[in-house]
């Protein structure tokens, strides 16, 4: 086994039969040495560590009509799975330009596109978040088609080093840009009791938004640190004792789940960052041009369908999709990740 640098390291021991932890699953972050291994999680309806499983491959590939020869932006390129396919559709005429504000994980899916014969001369890669659009746009001329597939990537969530996930214990961290901004632990000390509560609200439409904020805020009060996931997640474990025994268990999933969500909005700034891109959609579109996005809870959704409509509205696209696309049962059988996805588009006049 090899490490990032190409040095020979043991590789991690693990009891049992099987890897349990991120670092113990050293063959699955090995795709192109250990097919079989992967190919095995991925039909038990998991995703391998260190890999994404792309959504709506097929509605998303229907609805851009890609053809050889035209330029597109991949906004969220993520483990590059849909950028794969599009490059594909290409068929090695045209240009393919992809965004990601994940240095890391951008890099090591530069690595893996080239491998599959798509360099710089078809695929131009930049850390840049999506707000910027109209910069991109105006380096590489309007887009015939345009994919944001927002939220995280399978590989950040399982990072436990990221601390996306309340499941694994890992630093408070969230940032889908680890060298910018606050940390959400640096976020929790600095917010007041009332803010914590309307974040919770506005980002997550937690229930017990206000149980679990005055939780918080006790513990800061006696002035510990909430540096690391488990320690929020016990916090909000006994913010919910008062919940009967038999419902407890999947009420305190639930509302870990949608506080962590809520601090990974705030500390990148998402809806901000959707805002401003789906302002620039337009001018970034060339005429006919077609945009899809996927989202993954009510407030996105929220904000792309009433910009649609907007811009429909005053005549600035031909075409918005009525309702929205879901991924097909089966999908979501396969990939369990696809549960929550909406798909919307958007065909400029
Ligand atoms: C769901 S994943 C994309 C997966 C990808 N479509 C695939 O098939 O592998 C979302 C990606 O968008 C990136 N991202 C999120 N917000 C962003 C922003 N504002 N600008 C650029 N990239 C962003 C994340 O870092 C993550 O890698």
């Amino acid at each position: 086994m090899e490490d990032q640098a190409g040095k020979h390291v043991r590789r991690p021991r693990y009891r049992g039969t099987h890897p349990r932890t991120y670092k113990e699953k050293y063959k699955e972050l090995q795709p192109e040495k250990y097919a079989d291994t992967i190919a095995k999680v991925i039909q038990k309806g998991s995703t391998p560590a260190g890999m994404h499983i792309s959504i709506c491959v097929k509605e998303i590939l229907e609805f851009l009509q890609i053809r050889p020869g035209q330029t597109g932006l991949d906004a969220t390129l993520g483990y590059g799975g849909h950028a794969q396919e599009m490059l594909k559709c290409l068929e090695r005429e045209g240009h393919l330009y992809a965004l990601d504000i994940d240095k890391g994980e951008s890099e090591k899916t530069r690595k893996r596109l080239e491998l599959l014969g798509y360099g710089p001369d078809i695929l131009t890669i930049r850390n840049m978040n999506f707000a910027r659009l109209d910069e991109i746009a105006a380096e590489s001329g309007p887009f015939d088609f345009i994919l944001a597939d927002l939220g995280v990537s399978s590989m950040q969530i399982d990072n436990p080093d990221r601390g996306f996930s309340y499941k694994y214990e890992g630093p408070l961290d969230l940032r889908l840009n680890p060298e910018k901004g606050v940390t959400a632990a640096e976020r929790i000390k600095k917010i007041s009791r009332e803010e914590l509560e309307g974040m919770l609200i506005e980002n997550a439409d937690e229930p017990y938004a206000e149980e679990i904020a005055k939780a918080v805020w006790e513990k800061k009060r006696t002035g510990l640190e909430i540096s690391t996931t488990t320690e929020l997640r016990q916090i909000i474990e006994e913010a919910l004792a008062f919940i009967p025994a038999e419902k407890r268990k999947e009420t305190v999933k639930k509302s870990c789940q949608r506080t962590f969500q809520a601090l990974r909005i705030d500390v990148n700034h998402e809806y901000e960052a959707l805002y401003e891109f789906l302002e620039k959609l337009p001018d970034a579109l060339a005429p006919g041009g077609r945009a899809a996005i996927l989202t993954f809870h009510s407030g996105e959704d929220r904000l792309v369908k009433k910009s649609f409509k907007a811009f429909q509205k005053k005549g600035v696209y031909r075409e918005v999709s009525n309702e929205v696309i879901r991924p097909s049962a089966e999908e979501c059988l396969r990939n369990s990740r696809a549960h929550s996805t909406k798909m919307r588009w958007a065909i400029k006049a």
